[in-house]
């Protein structure tokens, strides 16, 4: 057993708050594009983003981010905060590679993930949180929709922009941004594939604050964190559920479903093509900066 799986094993129910060390890491270690630290003090998770440039979401990303939300919650953490390394992404969403000419098993197994680490983190039973430190499109925004509480920096955007892109948000996506917005501003938001600046995002209700810094942030999501201290954690658990279980059941039930029409769509020439040409943008778009 190495030192890792013992401080797996470690319920953070049962560690008094004057413990020595202020964080340790729960990065497995074949980890490499997340960081996963837990601090000793409060019991809270971090987990970091860490995929350069842009933390698009590949299979190993999204199956990493999944092991992690499982570990938060079998050791018990007081809860969970989802951030990024970089300093203006927080993560560019899909990674469109992974769905532009694909391999067949390997786009399988991509989306798969996908819907696991969804309904992971839509259905923890830990609060959720996400400091939003940089640009959070479409996947982006679908992680930031499944936490609880999100607070953004200034000057970034968030949103779901997939029909830009000539693909369609599943209806999983769309129904955690309607958790958070109203049906009418999400409905011509997402036809439109609108990016809402952070201005823009904190006056509909899609971030719940607005702070300056990444250590600000942080520490928000740490205050929201803090506010269950006095409830108890199991009907808290169930409360939760209460409110997110028909999307949770929806997708379970659906899941194969849900990946014949993925898989139906993006196999399509004509979003193949608008694919390729989105692509090329922002391969453009790069050079040139
Ligand atoms: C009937 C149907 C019913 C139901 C529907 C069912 C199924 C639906 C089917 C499909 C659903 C798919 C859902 C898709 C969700 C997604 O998340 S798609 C991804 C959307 N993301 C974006 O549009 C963001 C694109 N990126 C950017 O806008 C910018 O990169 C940025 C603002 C995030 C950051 O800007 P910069 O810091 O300036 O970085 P660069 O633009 O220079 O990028 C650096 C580098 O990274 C590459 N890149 C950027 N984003 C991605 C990405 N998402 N995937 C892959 N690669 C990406 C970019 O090309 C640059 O590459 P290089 O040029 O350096 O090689």
């Amino acid at each position: 057993m190495n030192i890792i799986r013992t401080v797996r094993s470690v319920a953070f129910s049962s560690i008094p708050n004057r413990t020595l060390s202020t964080t340790r890491s729960l990065s497995t270690p074949s980890a490499q594009y997340t960081a996963f630290e837990v601090n000793d003090k409060t019991g809270i998770a971090t987990l970091t983003l860490n995929r350069p440039p842009v933390n698009s979401l590949n299979l190993e990303l999204l199956t990493e981010m999944r092991n992690c939300l499982k570990d938060a919650e079998t050791n018990k953490c007081k809860g969970l905060i989802i951030t990024s390394s970089s300093n203006s992404v927080f993560t560019a969403g899909l990674d469109l590679l992974e769905m532009y000419q694909p391999q067949d098993e390997r786009v399988k197994s991509f989306w798969t993930a996908l819907q696991s680490m969804w309904m992971e983190l839509y259905g923890s039973k830990i609060p959720t949180a996400a400091a939003i430190n940089g640009h959070a499109p479409a996947g982006g925004c679908l992680i930031a929709t499944a936490c609880e509480y999100r607070v953004m920096l200034p000057n970034f955007t968030i949103g779901l922009n997939e029909t830009l892109i000539g693909i369609v948000a599943p209806k999983w996506f769309v129904s955690a941004f309607l958790n958070v917005v109203p049906r009418r501003v999400a409905e011509q938001a997402i036809t439109q594939g609108k990016l809402f600046t952070t201005a823009e995002a904190h006056h509909v209700g899609l971030v719940d604050d607005v702070v300056n810094t990444k250590e600000e942030a942080i520490a928000k999501c740490e205050q929201f964190i803090a506010s269950f201290k006095n409830v108890n954690p199991y009907a808290r658990a169930l409360t939760k559920q209460q409110f997110r279980i028909k999307e949770l059941q929806e997708l379970e039930q659906q899941r194969e479903k849900d990946l014949q029409i993925f898989l139906g769509l993006i196999m399509q020439p004509s979003v193949q093509k608008a694919m390729g040409i989105y692509l090329e943008g922002l391969k453009k778009k790069s050079k040139k900066q």
